[in-house]
């Protein structure tokens, strides 16, 4: 049996296994189910293109009918996920987002595979981890917190289901859903008033609905986590939630007899219910326990702030007439968003309006380009606005394609892509720029 089908962006075909297997937009083969969240599913999925394995992220749209509050909150949460993401990327130890794709009815984020599951399934099946195995750990999800506070981004959602593992069992900080960031949701004091968390995570000031600032409220939640990793059960736990809310409020926990003492103030610094107290990010990288066995932690990033591209990127992107992945949805059918995360190595993306020009004379100044080069086969196929013309070498192939989809009746989304990154990188240049001048 195929996957469930979410929408019609996604087709069936025959897989290299012979079944029936889910293609997303002709790019991405859906496999099985690894794992879901409140309002998202995400699988494992391979690139046609590439045949790497990726992990695929579907977000749905609210079902209607439903309140104009849930599917604002909705719009609000998944942008907040992709730009918190675009901000955040360039560390080893967060997801990498490699793509976005969006149909009427989902937004599917394309992200690195974590082949190792989750920091929770691995306490579950292999249980609590010795001091050394979970400094290495402890200091890559500080080291990710670190480069993510340096860009403005406080995730307000660290929990073992949201550390990821690669396959050598690196840390892969995952799922900024709830994520705040500093120059938007915090007042002019630095903090913010939003409870979000998970129950046993949460810090004391945000059930105390005091302001606080989620920088702290971050490392209180990596203080319960270390926790959780050397001792094997959870820090503050009761069989009522009210009762735990009194424990974490009371700061009051027992460490195990195994733990190091190094490792035991670490953890009571880190879980002092006072945020004013708290051991900031910066310092638990150089805290002893951290430095012992001469663990090399990541270099945390130089730049304080997003870069101006990012910046640019996500102004746009807030902009009423600027389109963001809900107004493309609403717009269109099975249009890929990628242009919202901005260039990738082998892919560039425009959005032009289709007042200015149409798809017929960016389709010809692609040919004519294709001519120029004299060394291609192409083809093209255009129906009424919109359509796309492919590249292929003389002996069929595949080097590069452009296209053109209709976003709605007065928008256009140019797309062109080659098939790596090495592959004519002059021809690459004059295409990108040429298309650049055209829909500018
Ligand atoms: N890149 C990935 N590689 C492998 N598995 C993943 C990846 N991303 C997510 N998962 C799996 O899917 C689960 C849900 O993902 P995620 O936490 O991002 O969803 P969510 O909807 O934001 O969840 P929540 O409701 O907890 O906020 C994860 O706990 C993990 O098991």
């Amino acid at each position: 049996m195929p996957p469930e089908p979410d929408d019609s962006s996604a087709a069936f075909s025959t897989g290299a296994s012979g079944s029936y297997v889910k293609v997303l937009q002709g790019r991405y083969e859906l496999g099985r189910v690894l794992g879901r969240g409140a309002s998202s599913k995400v699988y494992r999925a391979r690139d046609v293109r590439s045949g790497v394995y990726v992990a695929v992220k579907a977000v749905r749209k609210p079902h209607h009918p439903c309140s104009p509050e849930d599917a604002a909150a909705a719009r609000r949460s998944v942008e907040r996920e992709l730009a918190a993401l675009r901000r955040v990327q360039g560390h080893p130890h967060v997801v990498r987002l490699l793509d976005v794709l969006a149909s009427r009815s989902t937004v599917y984020l394309v992200l690195d595979l974590a082949r190792g599951g989750s920091v929770q399934s691995a306490l579950e099946e292999r249980g609590r981890s010795e001091e050394p195995a979970a400094r290495q750990l402890f200091g890559q999800l500080v080291s990710a917190l670190a480069h993510a506070h340096a860009r403005g981004v406080f995730h307000r959602d660290v929990k073992p289901e949201n550390l990821l593992l690669d396959e050598r069992g690196g840390l892969k900080l995952t799922d900024f859903g709830l994520c705040a960031f500093a120059d938007r949701q915090l007042g002019a004091d630095g903090l913010t008033a939003t409870a979000c968390g998970s129950p046993a995570y949460v810090a004391p000031e945000i059930l105390l609905k005091k302001r606080y600032d989620p920088g702290m409220a971050d490392v209180w939640s990596c203080g319960v986590v270390l926790f959780s990793l050397t001792a094997g059960y959870l820090p503050f736990n009761d069989g009522n939630l009210m009762g735990m809310y009194r424990k974490i409020c009371s700061g009051k926990f027992q460490c195990p007899k195994w733990l190091s003492s190094e490792l035991r103030s670490l953890i009571g610094r880190m879980l002092d219910p006072e945020p004013e107290r708290r051991i900031k990010v910066g310092e638990i990288l150089s805290h002893p326990w951290l430095q012992r066995d001469g663990m090399s932690i990541p270099v945390v990033a130089s730049s304080p702030h997003p870069t101006p591209e990012v910046l640019k990127w996500e102004a746009e992107s807030e902009l009423p007439r600027e389109m963001n992945a809900f107004d493309i949805l609403t717009f269109a059918s099975g249009c890929d968003l990628s242009g919202l995360i901005g260039t990738l190595p082998d892919r560039d993306r425009f959005v032009v309006s289709s007042l200015s020009i149409n798809a017929r004379s960016i389709l010809d100044k692609v040919e004519e380009l294709g001519r120029e080069e004299g060394l291609f086969r192409m083809r093209r196929k255009e129906e009424a606005g919109f359509g796309g013309i492919l590249l292929e070498t003389i002996d069929g192939k595949f080097v590069a394609q452009a296209s053109v989809h209709l976003l709605h009746e007065e928008m256009l989304l140019v797309e062109v892509e080659r098939a790596s990154n090495e592959e004519l990188p002059k021809f690459w240049e004059k295409l990108q720029s040429s298309l650049k001048f055209l829909t500018n």
